[in-house]
């Protein structure tokens, strides 16, 4: 069931309170014309967001609520997660800083878990400084992957610009190890799923990049190109799915060979994030593929050496939201289309 463009309930977690994360949301909320889109609600708290506001040049009125069945559409919502003042120093990296990151997070993807909001949209946290007993996961993803039901693949999307991961939070001696026929497989398939439920994309074609300069070159600088990626992928494809490679990354990008694919999966975190930023920083959104639920976030971290400073630029998060409601939307025409498929009739010999 498709719901009302306005009444698409759009969960934001406030991210590092220091860094830029509250200035790219309230730059993306002052436009009025976003809450015909959706009905955000910051899951934070109304009086520190108005202060952090005053940082700014904004006029944003916010409706704080205790409980989210008092969320209201065509208001910007603060979802009041803790009461107590927060120390506010924008720039400044702190631990204090991280746990209200979390607890944020905590929330809004309990929203999510609950059906209580329909999508998430993430602000930057810093990945040190929220590190605790309680929470030990080096990202968004991973802990998503933990919480929701399905497999968490790391996408950046920039309009027909789709760059999958492989491996995404590994340290880059272990990405080898990482690169099984089950991981390559599965994270292919994904891939896949993503493409045809999210993206409507109804046969895609998928390029891998190979782990090695040059892919190997016949086994002469690695040998996991031949042995691992070439012969999975030609399993895979031989079953129906398009993919291809593994292809020498150097030149892929630069030769606008990524063009001619629906997706490019990366076998590492750099490999596909620095052409990926360097074609798009500004607009790119990062996409968690292959769970149940909806969750966006922009392309950037916390930037700490602009915060407070008024310079933060908010189309990558407002594209993260955009791409959030897009995928909703996608995700539910899907469902209603394949749920009572046409019967094809059999033609009469
Ligand atoms: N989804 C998330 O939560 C992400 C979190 N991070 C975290 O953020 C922290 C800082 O990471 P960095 O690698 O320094 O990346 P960063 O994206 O925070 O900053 C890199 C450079 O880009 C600039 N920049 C970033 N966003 C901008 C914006 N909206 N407008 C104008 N300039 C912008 C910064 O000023 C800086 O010079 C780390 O702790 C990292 O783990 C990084 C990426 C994503
Ligand atoms: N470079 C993107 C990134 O590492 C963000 O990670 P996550 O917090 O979205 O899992």
């Amino acid at each position: 069931m498709n719901k009302k463009a306005e009444n698409i309930i759009v969960g934001i977690s406030i991210g590092d309170l220091n860094g830029i994360g509250s200035e790219v949301i309230l730059k993306t909320f002052e436009d009025s014309r976003m809450l015909e889109l959706c009905t955000p609600v910051i899951f934070a708290n109304a009086k520190i967001l108005s202060f952090v506001k005053k940082s700014f040049t904004s006029t944003i009125q916010f409706h704080g609520v205790d409980k989210l069945d008092q969320i209201l559409p065509g208001k910007v919502n603060v979802f009041n997660v803790w009461k107590e003042g927060v120390d506010i120093h924008l720039g400044v990296n702190n631990e204090k800083i991280g746990e209200y990151a979390i607890k944020s997070f905590v929330a809004a993807t309990k929203a999510l878990k609950e059906g209580v909001i329909d999508v998430l949209v993430t602000a930057p946290i810093n990945k040190y400084n929220i590190q605790s007993e309680d929470f030990k996961f080096p990202g968004h993803t991973d802990y998503l992957d933990k919480e929701l039901d399905g497999n968490a693949l790391m996408m950046m999307v920039q309009g027909d610009l789709r760059v999958g991961l492989l491996t995404d939070h590994v340290p880059i001696n272990e990405v080898s190890s990482h690169l099984t026929e089950e991981l390559i497989t599965r994270k292919i398939e994904t891939v896949r799923k993503s493409l045809i439920q999210d993206f409507s994309i109804v046969k895609p074609k998928i390029a891998v990049l190979g782990l090695n300069p040059h892919a190997g070159d016949g086994g002469v600088i690695g040998k996991e190109d031949d042995l691992i990626l070439k012969p999975v992928l030609k399993k895979i494809f031989d079953k129906g799915t398009m993919v291809f490679g593994p292809f020498p990354a150097d030149g892929f990008f630069g030769s606008g060979q990524y063009e001619k694919y629906d997706a490019i999966v990366a076998t590492y975190h750099d490999q596909g994030l620095i052409p990926f930023k360097t074609l798009s920083f500004g607009k790119g959104v990062n996409y968690t593929a292959g769970l149940n639920k909806v969750r966006t976030s922009p392309d950037h971290g916390t930037a700490y050496d602009i915060a407070g400073k008024d310079m933060a630029d908010y189309n990558s998060f407002k594209e993260a939201v955009y791409l959030a409601i897009d995928i909703f939307r996608s995700r539910n025409q899907y469902e209603e289309i394949t749920e009572k498929p046409l019967k094809i009739k059999e033609k009469q010999l």
